[in-house]
């Protein structure tokens, strides 16, 4: 069990305000609360919202699990954000815009606004921050991100872990890691919000291969080569659109990908797995009871891998067998490539005709960083 919690006087009692009550708003909502923060939760439904304030328990979500005392909550939006300096965000990707409307007349005009989620929206293909810019008459450095390996179960028990919060103002990071801290969980910060929501997203889609390869009954070989190409996909993908490598191997990249793809808290991992056992997409949606991002992002994914001209072998064949079109048995053979010719095992002679000089560039800095024992000047930092 984690040390207890050591709030600083400085952020005790810090009005904030936790929109979406299911499994990871209500644990981020005890780490705020655990911190010393003034936290009211808003829950849709009135009877769940009803048994986080009176029984400190949600039981469906997070059975067994005492909330703590000072953690307060509403299903009025009104109430919840009233006075909130930040609100941290935690509703399924494809709600966020309706949550935002409904959120946007309460809303300080200067308060910080948090994405926890880690989707795509399904037609703009926007990441979640890029949704919240658009939805909210806030400006870019009022807007911020966490990510990290965070499986909602463990953290709400206090198994120490760790996340990022990235920005593009460093002061809005480090006054959100600063609320978002306690004994149990510790929060670095970046300014690359690109690769930090990326890492998220494409970390679900890795974790949905695994499970399905899983699901068919092969074993660590297989898995071990998903995730360790899956991390250059991810890697190419995000850099094509801006982001920095080191971000990607840092803990809203590998450290994610590692935790979702072991695990079988994590949903897109349990997904995969039911369709590895042979189980269709519609089947899979009816049993998973919580939200599984995976299954909605592969689409848009896809669309932005393309718009940049990025090779995503593992996506595509995730996106076949949740169509029906590839039986998950056939999913490992096809990792590497289309082509009978033998590759270079990173492809970079790929990323820098796909991705253009920049990416190429970007790649070579970061071995060049690390050849050299270099920290980088953007990577996850204290
Ligand atoms: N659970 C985790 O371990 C975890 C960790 C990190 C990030 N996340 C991310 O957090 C986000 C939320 O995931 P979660 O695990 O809390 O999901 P969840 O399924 O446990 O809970 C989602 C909550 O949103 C509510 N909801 C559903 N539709 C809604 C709508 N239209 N409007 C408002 N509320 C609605 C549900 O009633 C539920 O309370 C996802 O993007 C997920 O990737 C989850
Ligand atoms: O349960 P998942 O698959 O949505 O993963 C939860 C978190 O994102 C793990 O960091």
């Amino acid at each position: 069990m984690a040390k207890p919690p050591k709030p600083s006087t400085v952020k005790r009692g810090t009005r904030v305000a936790v929109l979406g009550a299911g499994s990871w708003g209500t644990t981020f909502a005890k780490i705020l609360a655990d911190g010393g923060a003034d936290v009211m939760i808003w829950a849709r439904r009135p009877e769940l919202a009803r048994e986080i304030q009176e029984a400190k328990r949600n039981s469906d979500y997070l059975p067994g699990i005492n909330l703590p005392v000072s953690l307060r909550a509403t299903s009025r939006l009104d109430l919840a954000l009233a006075g909130a300096e930040q609100v941290f965000l935690a509703v399924p990707s494809q709600s966020l815009r309706e949550t935002l409307a409904a959120a946007r007349p309460h809303l300080g005009a200067n308060a910080i606004v948090v994405s926890l989620m880690k989707g795509v929206e399904k037609g703009t293909d926007l990441r979640m921050s890029e949704v919240i810019g658009e939805a909210l008459p806030i400006p870019a450095e009022q807007i911020a991100v966490v990510s990290g390996p965070n499986l909602a179960l463990e953290i709400a028990k206090e198994q120490p872990t760790a996340a990022v919060v990235s920005s593009t103002s460093l002061e809005t990071a480090q006054a959100v890691a600063k609320l978002a801290s306690t004994g149990y969980f510790r929060t670095f910060v970046n300014t690359d919000v690109i690769g930090t929501e990326f890492g998220g997203v494409l970390k679900n889609l890795i974790a949905v291969a695994i499970g399905i390869v899983d699901g068919v009954g092969y074993g660590e070989n297989t898995k071990a080569s998903i995730i360790t190409r899956g991390l250059v996909e991810m890697t190419d993908f995000a850099v094509a659109h801006g982001a920095q490598v080191e971000t990607l191997s840092g803990l809203a990249g590998l450290g994610d990908l590692i935790a979702t793809c072991q695990s079988p808290l994590s949903r897109n991992n349990t997904a995969g797995r039911l369709l590895g056992q042979g189980l269709s997409m519609a089947d899979v949606t009816k049993q998973m009871k919580q939200t599984t991002e995976g299954f909605a992002s592969v689409g848009p994914v896809l669309e932005l891998a393309k718009a940049k001209g990025v090779d995503m072998p593992i996506v595509e064949q995730v996106r076949q067998v949740l169509a029906g079109t590839l039986k998950p048995a056939d999913i490992a053979p096809h990792l590497t490539t289309d082509s009978d010719e033998p590759q270079g095992e990173r492809n970079l002679d790929d990323a820098q005709a796909q991705g253009g000089a920049a990416v190429w560039r970007s790649v070579k800095r970061a071995f060049h960083q690390l050849r050299n024992g270099g920290g980088s000047s953007l990577g996850d930092r204290p």
